[in-house]
């Protein structure tokens, strides 16, 4: 498989991981003035990143698991294997154990391994049983397994009960040929677990093949990213450890949302917002860091449109193969905010054309649109549209229900703004899945009035100028 397939199956993964949580009847309110609020989404977020691994018997299921484990290792992993969860045999069982089939999806306590999981989700503690190959027994002591960041689940069967596949934010498929996993299997057998080579061979034609073709193969098809060559895909399993690791370190929303991008924090954008959120700041110093801010946040919006390939010849004579810029372009401004972030689009796009939308915030359901002027065209352009500060979500819903009711799609508009509160991001992703939302910070939440805190103010009055309300106070001249 070519690094490509892998990262385009990893960035599908990414768009399904989160989509299992059920966003109805989300807590949506308001909190007491200074009160984050936090959604049960957001809650949820808290729960473990977890990894499901499958594949044959010997397919390199547990080398996979140990590679990705040991890449992650600032993380907290731990590692659960479907093994641990067979059931004992009974005396009977036992005195036929050579009939007894390991690869069947009943040989498995799966409600005792579905109990262990919820448990784990919820930041309890688990004993997980220590299954003996040789004795067929669990055997004492049970292995201690803490809450952690990343669970991998790991197993023949893992995809097999839609239960724990719902666990699931990432399945992989290990996928290694035939022969290889009875090479594998012959050694490890013979050498692991103390058994003849007719015993394997037997339990293999009779049980382990069959059960690979009934049961196993068949959940191929849930994976998200499908590994070949197992340990040896050192390309696959470095994209797998990066994208856990994006996934780990984004904000909480980004998990439910994989539409939602803020930017990278930095000390200097940090900053820049402690600038522009200080009461006390100068309009001058407001506008230059705000400006500041906007240009990046433009700059990542620009990245997420598509592009072709284009090759130049530079200077050298030498070929460079780069990419043209999507031309299908425009801007539509929020009045008044909005137009703050005009400058800095018009110095990314030279000559883009910029529309503009104003909504009242007192008309019917507390918003009326007054004002709209678009390009004409602009069903066939992608759209960058512009508002510092996502609150509510209720603006943002009469813009993009605009431009959506003009033939713009969904997916071709991408919503830049400087600060998000979380119930805005929430209303604008849950009514429209597709579109981008690219921000600088996310914020703590909505007060009694709606106004975002730890926020900015009202940003078009200090940008513009036209709120003394915000003119800090200067010291007297000595
Ligand atoms: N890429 C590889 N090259 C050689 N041997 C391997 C490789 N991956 C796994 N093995 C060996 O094959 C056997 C089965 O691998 P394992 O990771 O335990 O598979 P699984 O967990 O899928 O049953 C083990 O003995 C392991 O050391
Ligand atoms: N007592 C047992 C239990 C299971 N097996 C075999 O193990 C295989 C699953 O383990 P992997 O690490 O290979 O995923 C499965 O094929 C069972 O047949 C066994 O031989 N004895
Ligand atoms: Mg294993």
């Amino acid at each position: 498989m070519d690094s490509k397939s892998v990262e385009d199956m990893i960035e599908a993964s990414s768009g399904v991981h989160f989509s299992g949580f059920h966003m109805d009847g989300l807590e949506m309110t308001n909190t007491e003035v200074g009160q984050p609020t936090t959604s049960a989404a957001e809650e949820m977020c808290k729960q473990p990143f977890v990894i499901g691994v499958a594949g044959g018997a010997a397919s390199g299921k547990t080398t996979v698991c140990d590679m990705i484990i040991q890449q992650l290792h600032d993380q907290r992993v731990v590692l659960v294997n479907q093994d641990s969860f067979y059931h004992d045999l009974t005396e009977e069982e036992l005195t036929r154990v050579h009939e007894y089939n390991f690869d069947h999806p009943d040989a498995f306590d799966t409600e005792q391994l579905l109990c262990a999981m919820e448990k784990l989700r919820h930041g309890q503690a688990v004993d997980i049983p220590n299954y003996d190959f040789k004795s067929y027994k669990n055997v004492f002591p049970a292995r201690r397994v803490n809450p952690s960041d990343v669970i991998i689940l790991e197993g023949i069967l893992i995809f097999h009960d839609p239960r724990i596949r719902e666990l699931m934010n990432m399945k992989i498929f290990v996928d290694t040929d035939a022969d290889v996993r009875l090479a594998r299997r012959i050694r490890r057998d013979i050498v692991e677990k103390g058994r003849d080579i007719a015993t394997v061979l037997d339990q293999y034609s009779k049980f382990v093949k069959p059960a690979f073709d009934d049961f196993i193969l068949p959940t191929k098809k849930y994976a998200d990213i499908i590994i070949p060559r197992g340990g040896d895909n050192h390309v696959a399993i470095d994209l797998i450890v990066q994208h856990i690791r994006t996934k780990l370190g984004q904000h909480d929303l980004c998990k439910i949302y994989p539409n939602l991008y803020v930017i990278q924090s930095t000390f200097q954008i940090r900053g820049m917002h402690t600038l522009i959120r200080d009461s006390q700041t100068t309009k001058h110093d407001f506008v230059f860091y705000a400006d500041r801010l906007i240009r990046l946040v433009v700059e990542h919006g620009l990245g997420h449109l598509p592009f072709t390939e284009k090759q130049v010849t530079t200077p050298t004579g030498s070929v460079y193969t780069g990419v043209d810029f999507c031309k299908r372009l425009c801007g539509v401004s929020v009045i008044r905010s909005g137009e703050s972030m005009e400058n800095a689009l018009r110095a990314c796009c030279k000559g883009i054309k910029i529309g503009k939308i104003l909504i009242h915030r007192e008309g019917d359901n507390g918003q009326q649109l007054i004002y709209e002027k678009l390009p004409q065209d602009i069903s066939d352009r992608h759209v960058l549209l512009l508002d510092p500060i996502l609150g509510t979500g209720n603006s943002a819903v009469q813009a993009i229900s605009l431009l959506i009711s003009k033939g713009v799609p969904e997916s071709q508009i991408i919503f830049l703004n400087l600060i998000s509160a979380p119930q805005g991001v929430h209303v604008v992703c849950k009514r429209f899945p597709r579109i981008k939302i690219v921000t600088s910070e996310i914020e703590i939440g909505l007060n009694e009035d709606f106004r975002v805190i730890p926020g900015m103010g009202e940003f078009g009055d200090r940008y513009f100028g036209t709120d003394d309300e915000y003119q800090p106070v200067v010291a007297p001249t000595q």
